[in-house]
């Protein structure tokens, strides 16, 4: 069961493809469970997020916000339904073309933020540019991000000599490496303090306004009255 604001404008730059940056279709999200009924998360969920919008996905543990997020990511397929980025249709395409496209059109900021151990902060900004080699190309723009992160003195640490805080922004930069047109976080604030959250929702903020599209899930009520419009999974 979900409750939907209506859906966001565009303030910055409209969206490349003509798509909305995410759309989901009729979305149907379901886990098989031995012996038991599926266990449903939602039925018939739609969503345009365009470039310009924040949207919280909301609910109480459980609910089904990184479900979402995941198929809306092209993570893994919704058991029935369709998700476009920007107008193209990636439901059915192939895993590693989806990968392709994963990389440049979304950056993903999961719970853990999942940095490598053994490179530094500045080798982890810089690895999804090791794919199409442009790491020297990018290593200035890398060293920018940790910078407006407020994390550049961290920049030759390994992730265990950083705080929690300190790693969520340098995965953080990382996420925002390839400029992508979508900005996904599962919970971003949940390890942070209050100061440190606030914080970071000016920034999510900040990054619709400069034209990202930008989709979290959480249920920290500051960052859902921050959205511009949200979905309250039940
Ligand atoms: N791959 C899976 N197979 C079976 N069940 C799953 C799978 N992934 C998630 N679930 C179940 O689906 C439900 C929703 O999980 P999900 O992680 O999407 O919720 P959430 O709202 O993000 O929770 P939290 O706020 O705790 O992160 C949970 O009951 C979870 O146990």
């Amino acid at each position: 069961m979900t409750q939907t604001t209506a859906p966001v404008a565009a303030p910055h730059g409209a969206s490349a493809a003509g798509g909305p940056a995410i759309e989901l279709r009729d979305i149907t999200i379901q886990y098989e469970r031995p012996g038991q009924e599926p266990l449903a998360i939602v039925a018939g969920y739609d969503l345009d997020l365009r470039r310009g919008g924040l949207h919280c996905l909301a609910g109480r543990s459980g609910s089904g916000k990184t479900s979402i997020l995941r198929v809306a990511a092209g993570l893994v397929p919704p058991t029935a339904g369709t998700v476009g980025w920007e107008g193209l249709e990636i439901t059915g395409l192939a895993d590693d073309v989806i990968t392709a496209k994963r990389r440049k059109h979304i950056g993903y900021l999961d719970q853990r933020g999942n940095l490598l151990p053994g490179l530094t902060a500045l080798e982890n900004v810089l690895l999804p540019a090791l794919p199409d080699r442009q790491t020297r190309q990018l290593a200035r723009r890398a060293r920018d991000l940790l910078e407006q992160l407020g994390v550049a003195g961290r920049s030759g640490h390994y992730p265990d000599r950083l705080s929690g805080g300190e790693r969520q922004r340098v995965a953080f930069a990382r996420a925002l490496l390839l400029n992508p047109a979508v900005v996904m976080a599962d919970e971003p604030t949940a390890s942070l303090d209050r100061a440190s959250a606030d914080a970071l929702i000016r920034m999510l903020r900040t990054l619709a306004a400069n034209g990202h599209a930008v989709l979290v899930a959480s249920h920290d009520a500051h960052l859902i009255d921050a959205a511009d419009s949200r979905t309250t999974l039940a």
